[in-house]
C-alpha cells in the first residue's frame, strides 16, 4: 500500500506547493489526480516518486519509506516508474531497442517476447526497428509509457501520459494500457487535465485545488455530487443556476427544452458536437448551456426544464 501522510513540499521556503498531504493507494489500484494548471498534480508524482525532499511528513510504499535525492545517489525508487512530460528516451536507437534497454540481456529470448507484448499494449509493432528520432511526439510518449512497463514496476506514475496522442488512438490505447496493468496487479497515479482518464478508469479521484487537497472519493461519487463549480467543470461545461433561491449545479444533458414551461430562454449560438449540439443560451441574464439533438435559430425563443438528478 501506497501511504502519503502529511506531506508538505515547496520548491521555495516562501511558496508551498503540496500542502499537508493525506492519502492512500492499495496495490493495483488506480488513482487520478485531477484539478487546475500549476495546483501541484507533477510535484506530487516527483514527491512520491521520490525526486524531491519534503518538507514535512513521509511516504511510503508497503514497509518501505520514499527517501528524496538528499538520502539517494540515484533519485527514484526501484519499484516505481515515473513517465514525465519529456519522455526521456534515446532518441538514435530504435523502438524495440528503448524498451528492452530495461530488460535483462541474459534472458533474449524473454525479453524479446516481453518487448513484443508490449509494443502490442501501445499499438507500435509495425516501428518496432523505427529510431526514436524519427517518431511524432504521440508515437514518442508511447514509447515511454511500453519503457516504464518493460520491469513490471508495482506503482506507475504517469504525468498526462496521453497529451499527444490523437482522440483516436487514444481511446484504445487507455482501453489496452488499463486493462495491462489490472491483470498484472500494477498500482498506478495518473495526473491529468482529462476526464476520461479518470471516469472510465480510475479506482479513486482526488481533485487538487491552491496545492490542496479538495476531494478524495470515487470518480461517480465526486462527478454526480461535485461540491463546487471548480468540481464539476473537470468534466463537463457546467451551469450554476440559482433555483428558488438555491444554486445549483447543472451539466449540460440536465437541461432540456419542452413545449411549455415557465423557465424561458433565448438562444444565442449553437455548436455541432457530432452526436448532439451545444447550444448556448440566455436564461434570466445569464448564460446557460444545453445538449441539443438539433440546431436552433438564433434568437429562438424557448422552453426548458431543468433535472437535477443525473
Ligand atoms: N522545478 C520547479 N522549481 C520551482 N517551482 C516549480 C518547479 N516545478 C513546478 N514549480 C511550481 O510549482 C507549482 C506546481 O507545479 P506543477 O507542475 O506541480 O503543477 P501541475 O498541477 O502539474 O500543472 P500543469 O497542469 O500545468 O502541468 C507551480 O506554481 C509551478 O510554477
Amino acid at each position: 500500500m501506497l501511504q502519503v501522510n502529511n506531506v508538505t513540499f515547496g520548491y521555495s521556503k516562501k511558496k508551498i506547493v503540496l500542502n499537508n498531504f493525506n492519502f492512500t493507494l492499495n496495490e493495483g489500484e488506480h488513482l487520478c489526480v485531477m484539478g487546475e494548471s500549476g495546483c501541484g498534480k507533477s510535484t506530487l508524482l516527483k514527491a512520491i516518486y521520490g525526486l524531491v525532499n519534503l518538507k514535512k511528513g513521509e511516504i511510503y510504499w508497503k514497509e518501505i519509506r520514499v527517501l528524496g535525492p538528499k538520502f539517494h545517489l540515484v533519485p527514484g525508487m526501484d519499484f516505481f516508474k515515473y513517465v514525465a512530460q519529456d519522455f526521456d528516451l534515446m532518441p538514435y536507437t530504435s523502438v524495440s531497442e528503448n524498451i528492452k534497454k530495461f530488460l535483462s540481456r541474459f534472458y533474449p529470448e524473454e525479453s524479446e517476447q516481453r518487448t513484443q507484448e508490449l509494443l502490442e499494449v501501445i499499438e507500435m509493432k509495425p516501428f518496432a526497428n523505427t529510431k526514436v528520432k524519427n517518431l511524432s511526439g504521440g508515437q514518442k510518449q508511447r514509447v515511454a509509457i511500453a519503457r516504464a512497463l518493460a520491469n513490471e514496476p508495482e506503482l506507475l506514475l504517469l504525468d498526462e501520459p496521453f497529451s499527444q496522442i490523437d482522440n483516436f488512438k487514444k481511446n484504445s490505447l487507455r482501453r489496452n494500457l488499463f486493462t495491462y496493468l489490472k491483470e498484472k496487479n500494477i498500482a498506478c497515479i495518473v495526473a491529468t487535465h482529462d476526464k476520461n482518464d479518470a471516469l472510465s478508469f480510475a479506482d479513486h479521484l482526488i481533485v487538487l485545488r491552491n496545492n490542496k487537497i479538495l476531494i478524495n472519493d470515487t470518480p461517480s461519487k465526486i462527478y454526480h455530487n461535485p461540491i463546487e463549480k471548480y468540481v464539476a467543470a473537470l468534466f463537463d461545461d457546467i451551469n450554476e443556476i440559482t433555483i428558488d433561491g438555491k444554486i445549483v449545479l447543472l451539466y449540460p444533458h440536465q437541461i432540456k427544452i419542452v413545449e411549455h414551461s415557465n423557465l424561458s430562454a433565448v438562444v444565442l449560438e449553437t455548436y455541432f458536437k457530432g452526436s448532439f449540439w451545444l447550444i448556448e443560451a440566455e436564461f434570466k441574464n445569464q448564460k446557460i448551456f444545453f445538449n441539443n439533438s438539433a440546431a436552433l435559430q438564433k434568437r429562438a425563443a424557448i422552453a426548458l426544464s431543468f433535472t437535477e438528478s443525473l
